[in-house]
């Protein structure tokens, strides 16, 4: 194949007004046979998206000719979420050519419009993960990230009568002019059947077969000229999986049974982010993606290594994003023994040296374990393996605590009692060589609880690589006029490769004039965001999850609308919630119903009016998010603490000038040591007396008895204030409270309404606030993703930039 074009000179996309202009009309003409007064907006959008995707192109084949060069060490990431978020916006930042597209096209923010979000994720895992790869490419490091292409992402969202109500979101329905299908590196991934003896091999027979199809978008760097890949593997019939015979004969359903089969194994994003329900069609999507990368990862390497087995772990490191990829650890087994043939103890050790594996929950419920039954039906040889992985491993055990029974039941990978089941974590931390949380609490807690006994067969294993934001979308992007104001006072935009350079901003905290500007840039936002600008923009948004405790949030609202209505006039605040709940997790789904009939009470009391807002934008995703982070004046980060794994909303917030109030939980512990403890607004239990008031007999009646405020603000849940009357409306929610409190929401109430009133306090002198607001900016530069991948370099990847010849 041409490999570099040595006498092409790709560099024709100039970046005059012309050039623009041109190839964006040629796009149009060829690309969708329409002309500018015909055009739609979505010709229009799909032209634009091409035009700037041709010069990220161009760019990424400078990169794939330097890495060939380079030959270096590559970093892939398993990931089964990504959530990358709108773009066009990104890609004309990162090529320079916004003010280009706005003059060339005739009503750039209607086409702009149509710009759709892949919601391939669910939350933070998945939107962690496209900072990461933001980050990497930024820094010219070599990586290629790994996911599944789903045809349904995460369901849209609408509020129906204040109850959340799911819609398929398809995506790419309208297509997707930022992906590059590759069909010519289809692979074939196994299902079922059985597993023989052949000349003292294993050899497994799968009983069905799917195509793994590869669609890469381009990650381009921000200030770079690299552009790495996610390569998005989208499953496909095998050829000839029709079945014409059963059509002639009018069985047209049978005919596309096959087909449909195959297909579904992409058709749709699991919507659960923190319960395991362990449906098989998830284990196959894992297993899938699984082996069309590992697959592509051994094309990759043996293309440029000519299949030199002992130098694969040194050119090739796998993170694991969390469990749900970590069946590549018995596939690489499998491969290596069974297809290369290479002897268990060289293939073990090559496996164990690539792999790396993030954890990102402390929640037992969100540990995954997979049925010996399913695993054996559905992959015979890889159970196999993975016995194979147990018994050397628990001899290992053995003989490091000899007769020590409970601990090797606790360390097995399989779980014996009341099922058996394959534990999936202790699996990524056997088969790898560095295991992480991903903040210095969660990393903490990890080594002393949930992973206990491995940390302490191998201490050196843990690490902590606490997360991180990029500050091209969270800052520059969602909010252009701070970046000017940031960019103006620090003298150039620097800060955007090197966020440590925001402290620089500190100074201006005691700058009058400054401080009027910051203000000003916010009250815009709100109005852009809807909210009124005089009011303090107080806001919770994230996944809904009992330990996120957005019914704490819900308790202090009611608590202040009661207040006003007792005559009181606390400063004026609007409340925003916004996040979606896994559409089976009932418990939650009440809690979105109480919200928005609490907004629907507040926000229609004229008495209130002036004091309390209470606002509930559905949807919340990516886009949204970069709406409301810089209109927001008040953090809340207000898990129990212990639950939280890290949290990167609270990054976002802070690095707009929002002051947390919150729990020392996740990395809300980092944000509180790097902003300083006069900057953060504390309450609650910290994790461990969290968890010895869980452990002994916590009875929430007893705080419900002894605190009026509180008593009040439950019995309103309950006695149809907020339901017209209907007392059963939120019987449900009552009694969790009431009877469990899992979370201690009660146990934290009056600390928490102590720490709300000294925001009160510190809201109503605006000199203080806003310096306060402008401290939380300038000392968040630690929260950058660049920091963060800087620090996985350094522990644990070992990776070397390769520079791209502009
Ligand atoms: C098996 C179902 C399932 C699906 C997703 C998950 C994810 C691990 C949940 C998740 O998104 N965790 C969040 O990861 C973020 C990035 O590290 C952290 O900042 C959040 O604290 C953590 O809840 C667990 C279980």
């Amino acid at each position: 194949s041409p490999r570099h074009d040595p006498g092409v000179d790709l560099r024709a996309l100039g970046n005059t007004p012309q050039d623009f202009a041109r190839d964006l009309l040629s796009n149009l003409y060829y690309e969708r046979g329409t002309t500018v007064e015909s055009a739609s907006a979505q010709d229009m959008y799909d032209s634009l998206a091409r035009t700037v995707r041709d010069r990220l192109a161009e760019r990424r084949a400078r990169t794939a000719a330097a890495h060939y060069q380079a030959n270096p060490r590559w970093l892939y990431y398993l990931s089964a979420e990504y959530m990358l978020g709108r773009q066009l916006e990104q890609n004309l930042l990162y090529t320079g050519t916004t003010d280009l597209a706005r003059e060339a096209v005739p009503d750039f923010d209607t086409t702009a419009a149509q710009d759709v979000e892949p919601g391939l994720g669910n939350g933070g895992l998945g939107r962690l993960a496209a900072c990461l790869l933001d980050s990497l490419a930024t820094m010219d490091l070599p990586a290629v990230g790994y996911g599944i292409r789903y045809d349904l992402g995460i369901f849209k969202q609408d509020l129906d009568a204040g109850g959340q109500v799911e819609r398929p979101d398809d995506w790419a329905f309208q297509g997707n002019p930022w992906e590059f299908p590759a069909p010519d590196d289809n692979q074939v991934v196994g299902f079922y059947g059985k597993v023989t003896s052949v000349d003292g091999r294993r050899e497994w027979e799968p009983a069905e077969t799917v195509l793994g199809e590869p669609s890469h978008m381009l990650v381009p760097g921000y200030g770079t000229d690299t552009v790495n890949i996610v390569r998005l593997w989208r499953a496909r019939a095998a050829q000839g999986s029709f079945d014409l015979t059963r059509f002639a004969h009018g069985q047209y359903a049978e005919a596309v049974a096959d087909v449909v089969r195959s297909e579904n194994i992409s058709k749709v994003l699991y919507p659960d982010d923190s319960t395991d329900l362990g449906r098989e069609l998830r284990l196959k999507q894992q297993y899938f993606l699984v082996s069309c990368s590992l697959r592509d990862i051994i094309r990759r390497f043996s293309f440029r290594n000519d299949g030199n087995w002992d130098e694969f772990a040194a050119k090739t490191t796998i993170q694991l994003n969390d469990t749900h990829p970590v069946l590549a650890i018995p596939e690489l087994m499998r491969l290596l023994v069974d297809e290369y043939e290479l002897d268990w103890d060289r293939a073990w050790r090559i496996t164990h040296d690539t792999f790396g594996y993030t954890c990102h929950t402390l929640l037992p419920e969100a540990l995954e374990t997979w049925p010996v039954a399913t695993i054996e039906n559905l992959l015979p040889r890889h159970l196999e393996i993975i016995y194979e992985i147990n018994a050397r491993f628990l001899a290992e055990v053995s003989e490091r605590f000899p007769g020590d029974v409970a601990r090797i039941q606790r360390m097995s990978l399989v779980q014996e009692e009341p099922e058996r089941r394959i534990r999936m974590a202790n699996l990524a931390v056997v088969g790898s060589r560095a295991v992480n949380g991903v903040a210095a609490l969660h990393s903490q807690l990890l080594a002393e609880t949930t992973l206990r006994d491995f940390a302490e067969l191998w201490p050196g294993r843990f690490h902590n690589v606490t997360n991180g934001v990029t500050p091209r979308r969270f800052v520059k992007i969602a909010n252009p006029a701070l970046s000017d104001l940031i960019s103006s006072a620090l003298g150039s935009d620097a800060w955007l490769r090197d966020l440590s350079l925001l402290q620089g901003l500190e100074p201006f905290a005691a700058d009058d004039a400054f401080r009027a500007r910051w203000r000003e840039i916010k009250r815009a936002n709100k109005l852009t965001l809807g909210v009124a600008p005089d009011f303090l923009t107080d806001v919770i948004v994230k996944r809904f999850h009992e330990y996120k405790r957005q019914l704490l949030k819900l308790l202090h609202t009611i608590t202040l609308y009661q207040r006003i209505r007792a005559g009181e006039t606390p400063a004026p605040r609007t409340v925003v919630f916004a996040g979606k709940a896994a559409p089976g997790y009932w418990a939650v789904k009440d809690v979105i119903r109480l919200i928005n009939a609490v907004a629907a009470t507040v926000n229609n009391d004229p008495a209130v009016a002036p004091y309390l807002k209470v606002f509930f934008p559905a949807n919340y995703n990516v886009t949204l998010g970069q709406r409301i982070y810089p209109a927001a004046d008040l953090s809340e980060q207000i898990s129990l603490a212990g639950k939280e794994a890290s949290g990167t909303g609270n990054m976002k917030l802070a690095l707009n000038g929002a002051v947390t109030i919150g729990t020392l939980d996740g990395a809300n512990v980092e944000i509180r040591d790097r902003v300083g403890a006069d900057n953060f607004f504390l309450f609650g239990l910290d994790a461990a007396e969290a968890a010895t008031l869980r452990s002994s007999d916590y009875r929430p009646r007893d705080y419900y008895e002894r605190d009026d405020e509180l008593r009040a603000a439950v019995d309103a849940i309950g006695d149809g204030t907020f339901a017209g009357g209907d007392r059963q409306a939120f019987g449900g929610v009552l009694a969790s409270l009431l009877d469990r409190d899992e979370y201690l929401t009660l146990a934290d109430f009056r600390s928490y309404l102590d720490a709300q009133a000294e925001v009160e306090k510190v809201w109503l002198d605006a000199e203080a606030w806003t310096a306060k607001s402008i401290l939380n900016t300038a000392r968040s530069g630690y929260f950058s993703s660049d920091r963060t991948i800087a620090d996985y370099t350094r522990t644990i990847w070992g990776l070397d930039p390769v520079r791209v010849n502009p």
